[in-house]
């Protein structure tokens, strides 16, 4: 499974951040939904930057939806 981490830019400014591979061991997802936009939904989660580690930053985590198709999918992640 790929993870994309990117930081959430201010809406008025591009969002030019690089995105940065990281794996599930690093993420607690809570089990609350945050919102749904047309690709998938929204959760809170805790990010730590190693695995285990006592620093846990708030997160928002986005689950592609997996009956939208590869094609959005691809394209979702481009332009993300
Ligand atoms: N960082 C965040 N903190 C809190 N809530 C968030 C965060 N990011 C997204 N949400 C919630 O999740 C909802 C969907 O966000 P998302 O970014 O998926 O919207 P979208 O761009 O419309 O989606 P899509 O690209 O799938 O159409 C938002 O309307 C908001 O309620």
């Amino acid at each position: 499974m790929e993870i994309y981490l990117r930081r959430v830019a201010l809406p008025s400014t591009p969002n030019m951040s690089p995105i940065r591979l990281i794996t599930l061991n690093q993420l607690i997802i809570d089990n609350k939904k945050l919102g749904e936009g047309e690709f998938g939904a929204v959760y809170a989660a805790k990010l730590m930057f190693e695995e285990n580690s006592d620093k846990k930053f708030p997160a928002a985590v986005k689950v592609i939806n997996p009956t939208t198709n590869l094609r959005h999918n691809i394209e979702f992640v481009r332009d993300y």
